[in-house]
């Protein structure tokens, strides 16, 4: 199924955007922006409301509130159906924007599913407003029906869809009232069998690597899970991770399929011509390390001078880089991978740049295109890569749906930054949520060490979401 005719839900197309710079907007006689958020624009200040979009990474990135229109994709043409979508939208556009740099102007917010036969919606969603926030400033963009928009305009969208400013910091829910994560021993042990049977099919040669991931429901009887709080929380406490949320589908209640989470992994940003990707393959439990032995020799050893771990890593830089060559004549890497620290665990990861190679028309692709090319590398799927992905829906007996696919925004100019949607889940209604982890599996691989490890990977969201460790 491709995109349909514009509009895809509102009766009204967009016509027009208008961006303004944060201080003028700050400036303005009767603007509703606080001093306070002005001084100081922390976007994790505004990351609350049921209908908020976002990317941030330690307080910068992009929040959008609202739905000025959204595109649902579904199949093997999912990329393609949504990027024909995002450049008719912005070409039918009138598109005023001074600062004109990347992620200013109109952007959209994505997520597209893992797998291309998934029953789950992909898509991408522009929001009415959307606050901006990098190293070089702080933006406000609108998108509306009116040809004409001024800074009035955009000073009363914010009244009206900017929240409150929140201090930045983590806040967990009463313990008496906290979501539970829904114990099943006995799909804990299927999960293990599966793995078991994926190190059989490496064994006997028919796969390199593959990427096993189980689901773990949330239920909140007493009360309406509170993901705007898991959100804020994540974006405190995991400040070195992106903090995603999107809600491809329009419904009447925001909490129905919203996809949130807060992942280390970069699949592919698009700057100015360049690409950046940070590949993680290779895991160690932060608590697993035993008494009296110094951290990060522990990580070192443990990763750094680990064959099946550096094996693992090495399956995923390969695929990217393979994906990437297409596309480029130049590529920086470091030889070597490092130690990422997270709270919870410790990965091996290697950042990777590349000069993008223009096409005969001059432009470079557009982080959209990048993102086809590159999706799934084998940190979440596998090598080869068409019989890991057969191997997961038969291993796995689930549909992966949003997660460990591509999440993140794109403008109008093909700038864009996508994460792997991963150390999150999906908000099903007001009281229940499913959430994802998986593990690398190769040969040396044991399944209750994997299974493990996903209880690892699991603890933020579930932490975020107040949930009481059983
Ligand atoms: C699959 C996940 O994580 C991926 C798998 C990793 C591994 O096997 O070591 C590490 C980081 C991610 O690339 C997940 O978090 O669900």
């Amino acid at each position: 199924m491709s995109a349909s005719d514009l509009p895809s839900c509102n009766d009204q197309p967009p016509v027009s955007a208008l961006t303004v710079d944060l201080r003028d907007l700050a400036a303005a006689a009767h603007s509703p922006v606080p001093q306070a958020f002005a001084a100081d624009p922390d976007l994790r200040q505004i990351l609350d409301g049921q209908r908020t979009s976002c990317w941030t990474i330690g307080g910068l990135g992009l929040v959008g509130f609202g739905r000025a229109a959204h595109v649902v994709v579904t199949g093997e043409d999912r990329f393609t159906a949504a990027r024909d979508w995002w450049d008719r939208l912005t070409t039918q556009l009138h598109i005023t924007d001074p600062l004109n740099r990347s992620a200013t102007g109109p952007v959209a917010f994505g997520a597209l599913t893992f797998a291309r036969a998934s029953t789950t919606s992909s898509g991408l969603v522009l929001p009415e407003l959307v606050v901006g926030h990098d190293d070089d400033g702080t933006w406000v963009t609108l998108v509306s029906t009116q040809p004409e928009v001024q800074m009035q305009d955009v000073m009363a969208a914010w009244t009206r869809l900017v929240p409150q400013l929140q201090p930045v910091g983590s806040r967990h829910p009463d313990p008496a009232t906290a979501p539970v994560a829904v114990a099943d021993p006995a799909a804990d042990r299927s999960w293990c069998s599966a793995v078991a049977d994926g190190v059989g099919l490496i064994s006997e040669g028919k796969l390199e690597k593959l990427v096993l991931a189980r689901a773990v429901e949330v239920r909140s009887d007493a009360q309406p899970l509170d993901v705007p709080g898991a959100l804020r929380n994540l974006a405190a406490d995991y400040s070195t991770c992106w903090t995603y949320s999107v809600s491809v589908e329009d419904h009447a209640d925001p909490s129905v399929n919203r996809l949130f989470g807060a992942t280390p992994e970069r699949l592919v940003r698009v700057l100015d011509g360049k690409l950046h990707a940070r590949v993680l393959a290779g895991t160690l439990d932060r608590a697993s390390v035993p008494p009296g032995i110094d951290p990060q020799r522990w990580a070192q050893q443990k990763l750094l001078d680990d064959p099946k771990q550096r094996a693992e890593h090495e399956f995923a830089i390969d695929s990217l880089l393979d994906s990437v060559s297409a596309y480029t004549n130049q590529v920086v890497s470091s030889p070597d991978p490092f130690v990422l620290e997270l709270p919870n665990v410790w990965h091996l990861a290697s950042d990777v740049t590349a000069e993008l190679t223009p096409g005969p028309d001059g432009t470079v692709p557009s982080a959209l295109e990048l993102v086809e090319a590159i999706h799934p590398t084998a940190a979440v799927c596998g090598t080869p890569t068409h019989a890991a992905a057969e191997a997961i829906t038969q291993l796995e007996g689930m549909d992966r749906g949003l997660y460990a696919g591509p999440v993140g925004w794109l403008d109008s100019r093909h700038n864009g930054d996508f994460g792997i949607a991963l150390r999150g889940g999906v908000q099903r209604d007001a009281h229940r949520a499913e959430l994802y982890a998986g593990c690398g599996v190769v040969e040396a691989s044991v399944p209750a060490e994997e299974l493990a490890e996903t209880r690892a990977k699991l603890r933020p969201v579930l932490g975020a979401l107040g949930v009481t460790p059983a």
